[in-house]
């Protein structure tokens, strides 16, 4: 094997392990599904309401920070229970500092949603439009209903190993 195909494998081997954690969080950790599904919802409902290109790049940034943050928390708390599967007072400050993280970054995505959605009357008249167009009314109730199931039975779906 030359060189370049060395490296172009370790590449791919390093991809592959970054999918892995990911699978991992989606299929253990039920705030990560509640993070996506309502991640999905709202970039639906943004198509709908409109955004410019800046502020769609806000949101998916918003959207991703909280992502980062859950696997952040999740990847401190799996090495947390790994070297300390007892009471112990700092791995207690590592796990709630790590879960501070990610109520910061939610409510930071929270007043982003905020600063681009609440805009009068263009909220009330995109809420309105959904409601009496049957065809996004129904998209949208299926949307809500899949994210609920996947958000809390969404671990069903991966193979138990
Ligand atoms: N080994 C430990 N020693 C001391 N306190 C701990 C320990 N493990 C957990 N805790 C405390 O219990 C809280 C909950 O921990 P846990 O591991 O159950 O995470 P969690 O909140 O269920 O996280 P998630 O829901 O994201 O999986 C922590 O924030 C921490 O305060």
């Amino acid at each position: 094997m030359n060189k370049l195909e060395e490296q172009r494998r370790a590449l791919l081997k390093s991809f592959l392990y970054a999918l892995r954690g990911i699978r991992f969080c989606v299929k253990n950790e039920r705030n990560m599904r509640i993070h996506i599904s309502a991640a999905v919802c709202i970039a639906a409902f943004s198509f709908v309401y409109g955004l410019s290109t800046v502020e769609y790049g806000m949101l998916f940034f918003a959207i991703g920070f909280v992502i980062v943050a859950e696997m952040f928390n999740t990847g401190i708390e799996v090495v947390i229970n790994l070297e300390m599967p007892s009471y112990h007072n700092l791995a207690k400050i590592g796990k709630d500092v790590a879960a501070g993280a990610v109520l910061v970054a939610a409510v930071t995505a929270i007043l982003i949603g905020l600063s681009l959605f609440l805009h009068f009357p263009k909220l009330p008249d995109t809420l309105w439009a959904i409601l009496t167009t049957p065809h996004l009314l129904i998209a949208f109730i299926l949307l809500a209903g899949a994210g609920v199931l996947f958000a809390f039975w969404g671990n069903h779906l991966f193979r138990q190993k």
